[in-house]
């Protein structure tokens, strides 16, 4: 018997003649390394990802994709793609030119921003979703999606928030979030979709910039922090506690859950993952520690109403437990860490800071 009939022999009766194609083209090509396409790749969480996954897998097994035109030097690091969420033909062509078995869905409208154009939040985050679910189903591709404190509201527990309770969210961002939750454990359950999902903190990094959250402030007093002026305009009130985690952590949490973890592990599809939680006057104190000079001026908009809606502590008991997470930051790891970064950055551009 040839190896291609072995193959087709393998495949399951009930795949269509279209599918079968499809984990045929899969299981031909599947060697000891995944092939990772991230989508949203150019945002605050794809590139660090794609940086370690690559270490990992090799620079050709993880393909980074988005609709923007990055940097010259992305395009020598490794596959850059465009793939636009929202065009279906364009994500199946992706997944069987570059063999793909595993996508990480980075593409989001983050919930500030999200608030300001409720109709493409729906797209990109909902009718997005929908694309992405269909083309992991159609090729068998194991499929993780990001979650957030964002996907609860003013009805859940906000310290402790568990894995399980209450989740009514009031922005478009949450509401997509707990859609995209509820969409990827449904095709879990009904077609065996390896679906997986971590609930995220506000995420803080030192080299790419977060794109319209909530928690966006936290970035934000760093840079200011390295400023001659040394002072922040905070839009939220000095005691609005949120959860935090600092950027390698959450592509730590990411490699580990998704190529480490296997499905037997996992009691349920979706977890809360948690590092830290402070306020702006607490991260203000520390970072006073290093700049003693640093001000906030407090002039709170439309955004606290979301930080008010969202977990303060956020419990990840679960994920300890099942999957073995662990955190590696607290706040004053992340703030040194933070400034020697900003430093080395600053440093490389020939500017000097303080
Ligand atoms: N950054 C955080 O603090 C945080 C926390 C919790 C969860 N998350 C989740 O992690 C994921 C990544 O977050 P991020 O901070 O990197 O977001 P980001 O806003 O920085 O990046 C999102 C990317 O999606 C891309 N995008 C927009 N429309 C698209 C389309 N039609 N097709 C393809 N790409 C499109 C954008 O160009 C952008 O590069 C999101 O799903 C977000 O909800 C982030
Ligand atoms: C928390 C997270 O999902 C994102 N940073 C936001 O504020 O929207």
């Amino acid at each position: 018997m040839s190896f291609l009939s072995r193959c087709i022999n393998r495949l399951q009766p009930t795949v269509t003649k279209t599918g079968l194609t499809a984990v045929m083209s899969q299981r031909l090509c599947s060697s000891s390394a995944p092939r990772v396409l991230i989508t949203g790749s150019m945002g605050q969480l794809g590139y660090p990802l794609a940086k370690k996954l690559r270490a990992r897998f090799g620079n050709e097994n993880v393909v980074v994709s988005d609709i923007v035109k990055p940097l010259p030097q992305v395009y020598k690091e490794g596959p850059y793609v465009f793939a636009d969420i929202l065009d279906f033909k364009n994500l199946q062509e992706k997944v069987v030119a570059y063999q793909i078995d595993t996508i990480i869905h980075f593409s989001a409208l983050l919930s500030a921003i999200g608030e300001q154009n409720t109709p493409l939040a729906m797209r990109v985050n909902i009718e997005g979703l929908h694309n992405i679910l269909e083309v992991s189903r159609q090729y068998r591709l194991k499929l993780f999606v990001p979650s957030t404190i964002g996907a609860f509201g003013p009805d859940s527990p906000r310290n402790p928030t568990p894995d399980l309770t209450i989740q009514r969210p009031r922005t478009i961002y949450g509401v997509s979030k707990v859609h995209a939750e509820l969409m990827g454990e449904y095709y879990h359950y009904k077609f065996g979709l390896d679906f997986r999902s971590l609930r995220f903190p506000g995420v803080i990094s030192a080299d790419t910039q977060p794109g319209g959250g909530t928690t966006d402030y936290a970035v934000e007093m760093f840079h200011d922090a390295l400023h001659p002026n040394c002072t922040h305009k905070c839009y939220l009130s000095p005691d609005t506690r949120l959860p935090m985690m600092y950027v390698d952590d959450t592509v730590d949490s990411i490699e580990r859950f998704v190529f480490d973890t296997t499905s037997d592990q996992l009691s349920r599809r979706t977890f809360n993952v948690a590092a830290m939680s402070f306020t702006p006057e607490e991260l203000a104190g520390e970072i006073r520690k290093h700049f003693p000079q640093f001000r906030v001026d407090y002039k709170v908009d439309e955004r606290q109403l979301i930080a008010d809606s969202w977990p303060q502590v956020f419990d990840d008991s679960g994920s300890r437990k099942e999957w073995g997470w662990n955190h590696e930051y607290d706040m004053e790891g992340l703030v040194n860490v933070m400034f020697a970064k900003l430093n080395e950055i600053h440093a490389a551009a020939g500017r000097t800071t303080g």
